[in-house]
Order: C-alpha cells, then structure tokens, then sequence
C-alpha cells in the first residue's frame, strides 16, 4: 500500500472521513473534469432524486445538482481510469475494514447556481448497503465567496458542524455513510463533482 492511502484509511478509521489534496493526479482530474462537460453538453445529465428509489421524487429544493452515472464498462477513458483505482480503494478498505464491499455506483455531478443539497445521510435507514462515500471535486478555479462548501457535522450532535471544505480540483473525501451528516451550501457558480458509494449488495441482483 502507498503510503498517502495508508494514512487516508488510518483517518477514516479513527475519524470516520479522511481527505486527500494530492492522491489524484492532477491530469486526471482535469480529464474527468472534461469529460464530464462534455456528457453534460451531450445532454446526458437527469435532475437527481431523493430518497429510496424512485418514489419520492425531485425536490431541487433539497437536492440541487443534475447526475450521469458512470458505467462500469462504458468507453470512456478518464472515468474508466478512476474507476479502475477505485476498484483498487475497494479491496483495501475491505483488507482494512473487513466491509465486504462488493461495487461501486457512481456519478458525475453538477450543481448550477444558486443548488445545494440539504443535510442528509447517504445510508437510508433500513438500506444499509451503502457504507462509504467517495467524492472528488472538479472545479480548479473556485474562489471563496463561489460557495458550494461541504459541511460536515458530528454523527451524535446533527446540529454541530465539525468541518466546512471547499470543493477545490483534485480533492478526494472518504467518509462512512451511516455515520457523517453533511450538507452541500449553495453555490455561485457551477459546481462539478463525482460522487461515489461503496456498497455490500450485488449490482447483479439490484432492480434496473
Ligand atoms: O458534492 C458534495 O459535496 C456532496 C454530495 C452529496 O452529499 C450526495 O450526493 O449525497
Ligand atoms: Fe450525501
């Protein structure tokens, strides 16, 4: 194991989230950056649910952002990258944390101005397959005052915020999914991200 991975996974053990500025290349983050705008541009981002499913629907008040799912065998180049190194990520969390992680969902998303995503846990309660989330943010010019700041806040106290970061180009965060409540503040500008889940179920086996 690397060392920069090794001391992530300490963190995310001791603290349950753990932060990386310099463990993507920079090169990669600027190609999944471009390859994101151009699905955009495509016209292959939907408006993102809330919730289990599909039932309960777009509430753009409480989540902002427009989504593109990564495919697992889809052609393109950057993503196919990043998602091979996550897979790496994977066997090391469960060499690490015995999670029987089993896959990855993942996708692009992006967050127009004036969206964020109100305070919520990724775990749904009764749906515990989702145990950690993976972020990497693409946005290499942000400014402070372009808002889109993530808040962090303590798992026994929801009110209390114990961290605020910047979505900055190449950042990646880890955080347990049943555990971090977290809040996206809204942005001034377009906010571009990836957003990630390890899971213990079987794709195969999920609904389609
Ligand atoms: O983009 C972020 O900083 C967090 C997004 C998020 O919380 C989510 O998609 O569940
Ligand atoms: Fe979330």
């Amino acid at each position: 194991m690397t060392q920069p991975l090794d001391t992530l996974l300490d963190l995310l053990e001791t603290q349950g989230w753990a932060m990386s500025d310099d463990i993507i290349p920079p090169e990669l983050t600027h190609r999944l950056r471009t390859e994101g705008m151009q699905r955009w541009q495509q016209g292959e981002f939907h408006a993102a649910r809330i919730g289990r499913q599909q039932q309960e629907g777009r509430h753009p008040e409480i989540r902002g952002d427009t989504i593109c799912w990564l495919d697992h065998d889809n052609r393109q180049p950057a993503s196919s990258e990043f998602l091979a190194w996550t897979d790496e990520l994977r066997t090391l969390l469960n060499r690490h944390f015995y999670l029987g992680l089993r896959h990855l969902e993942m996708h692009y998303a992006r967050y127009d101005s004036g969206m964020g995503y109100a305070r919520h846990m990724d775990q749904h309660r009764g749906m515990p397959y989702r145990m950690i989330t993976i972020l990497l943010y693409l946005n290499p010019d942000w400014q402070p005052g372009d808002g889109g700041e993530l808040r962090l806040f303590e798992a026994d106290d929801p009110e209390r915020e114990f961290h605020r970061l910047e979505p900055l180009a190449g950042r990646l965060l880890l955080f347990r999914s049943d555990l971090i409540p977290h809040e996206v503040l809204p942005c001034t500008q377009p906010r571009w991200s990836l957003t990630g889940w390890f899971r213990t179920d079987d794709p195969a086996l999920l609904p389609t």
